[in-house]
């Protein structure tokens, strides 16, 4: 019998009365851990070798166990300062006690909440007193000791409760990894009796067999596709960016034109073009970025005249202003946008490409920026996808329907359009869809047709409807994930974003 090199290594030092495991195999082979599990499975395929699996949990200390386990958890470390300072007598300043037993930053908050739950003694008015407990023993305190115990590889014998509390205190980690072991099969120790050569085939290509040609004279090992391996994960596009792309592919297929425009802009653009009253809630500092930069000069003198006007006086006969004040200092102001209708108003205003003639179609997918409350559906940043159409005669219809054709390419049919007020355009309405895990209805957009007093400064004099759109409330209904957290950030849910499917 003929096998690969690697796979003829290990039936050799395989054993029929020894079980081994793959790891201590590859140590003793010098070879990879990933090639020797392959020729593993081969063997097993060929009914030379028994491979067994079996999940074990590994336990290692984290960065800050390390610590603890050197230099003492911080609750031991003031449960033994207060000894020394006496307060098994009377109480200690806090104070004292947290230098003498060197407690730095976070870990003052550590070893004060961990003191009381341990029941070391009392905390009361900035003040130490121990509990006279005379079993109390400082060397044998349970959780220091499973430090220990981890460190020296011997978490195996410690009680789950203990690893568990270390834990939630993140002093380790528990990993869990599959461990598989091996032993002869009869028919590997007769084939092994009956003699087995190395065969003369390549497992790998080499960059030395590429570059002497001799790539084209060898004969290759049979590659067993199904054989289990390590997974490996490459780099891939992000979900959210793959979906922002696709939802570009999709505007541009329906007839729309890309915008493009500043994250950083003029509250003039932001908001007063939008008829936005200066006082209105959303303007304050509660929920406006305000950047510490100079006001922005180059706005369009007719166009700030034009939109002054129409919040002191409206627009038209009947028209009529907010009656509130309009101050050009704060239009200039910059800020972070919290949505992109500001590049909207750039290129309605001609301000960006030059004046538009309609029919018009224009989007963006693009980052805003709000101060919200973080919570599953809401994060400081998001995508927004903004569009507008402007053309001579447009009603509800044509907003609802191009809404229609936009959610089908992504598989949501079931939008619901609600009644919405938005200062800046009339009608308005506010576009759900149905998560398709919970059943909730989640709010995905915001919409509406532009007033005259938006249009009239801006010089349109045809209809635009317009809306504003978030990416990542698309992304829950295309992929049913709950808590937007898991896609970006810190927080975010690493497995979700590697195992996750493609939808389109
Ligand atoms: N600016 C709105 C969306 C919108 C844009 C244009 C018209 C109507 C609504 C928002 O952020 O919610």
């Amino acid at each position: 019998m003929r096998l690969p090199e690697t796979q003829l290594a290990l039936l050799e030092a395989a054993s029929a009365t020894e079980t081994k495991t793959v790891a201590q195999l590859a140590e003793e082979l010098g070879e990879d851990p990933a090639a020797v599990t392959r020729a593993a499975f081969e063997l097993a395929e060929e009914g030379l070798l028994a491979v067994e699996e079996h999940v074990a949990e590994t336990v290692t200390l984290t960065e800050e166990g390390r610590r603890y386990r050197e230099g003492g958890l911080p609750e031991l470390r003031l449960r033994t300062a207060a000894a020394e300072a006496g307060a098994d007598g009377s109480a200690v300043e806090m104070g004292q006690l947290i230098g003498d037993a060197e407690l730095d930053g976070p870990e003052v908050d550590i070893a004060l909440s961990n003191f009381a739950r341990k029941g070391y003694g009392e905390i009361d008015g900035g003040a130490v007193t121990l509990a006279d407990d005379p079993t109390y023993d400082p060397d044998a305190d349970p959780e220091a000791e499973a430090l220990e115990a981890v460190a020296n590889d011997e978490a195996g014998y410690l009680d789950s409760g203990v690893l568990d509390r270390l834990e939630s205190r993140g002093l380790l980690e528990r990993t869990e990894t599959t461990v598989r072991s091996v032993t002869l099969t009869d028919e590997g120790v007769t084939a092994l009796m009956e003699g087995v050569e190395a065969a003369e085939t390549v497992g790998a290509i080499t960059p030395e067999l590429l570059t002497s040609g001799e790539w084209t004279d060898v004969e290759f090992a049979e590659y067993n596709v199904e054989a289990d391996a390590e997974t490996t994960y490459g780099g891939k596009e992000h979900i959210l960016r793959r979906t922002a792309n696709r939802v570009k592919d999709v505007l541009v297929g329906m007839g729309f034109r890309e915008m493009e425009g500043p994250h950083a802009d003029a509250d003039f653009w932001i908001n007063d073009c939008l008829f936005m009253p200066q006082d209105h809630p959303a303007r304050t500092h509660w929920d406006r970025f305000a950047m510490d930069v100079p006001p922005m000069e180059d706005l369009p003198e007719d166009l700030v005249e034009r939109v002054e006007d129409a919040h002191r006086n409206g627009v038209g006969p009947d028209g009529d202003g907010y009656h509130s004040p309009w101050d050009e200092g704060f239009a200039r102001a910059v800020a972070l946008r919290g949505h992109t209708t500001s590049l909207s108003m750039r290129y309605l205003s001609g301000h960006a490409v030059g004046d538009l003639e309609p029919p018009q179609r224009y989007f963006s997918v693009q980052k805003v920026y709000r101060n919200d409350t973080l919570d599953p559906t809401h994060l400081l940043e998001f995508f927004q996808i903004e569009g507008w159409v402007m053309a001579e005669e447009l009603s509800v219809r044509d907003l609802m329907g191009t809404f229609t054709e936009f959610y089908e390419q992504f598989g949501i049919t079931d939008l619901e359009f609600k009644p919405h007020y938005n200062p800046y355009t009339e009608p308005s309405f506010e576009l759900f869809g149905k998560h398709p895990e919970t059943g909730e209805l989640i709010e995905i957009g915001n919409s509406g047709i532009f007033r005259e007093e938006v249009l009239s400064p801006l010089g349109v004099e045809c209809d635009v409807m317009a809306w504003g759109l978030a990416l990542e409330r698309l992304l829950m209904l295309m992929y049913g994930f709950e808590d937007i957290r898991d896609v970006h950030g810190t927080l975010c849910d690493l497995d979700l974003l590697r195992n996750v499917e493609v939808v389109y």
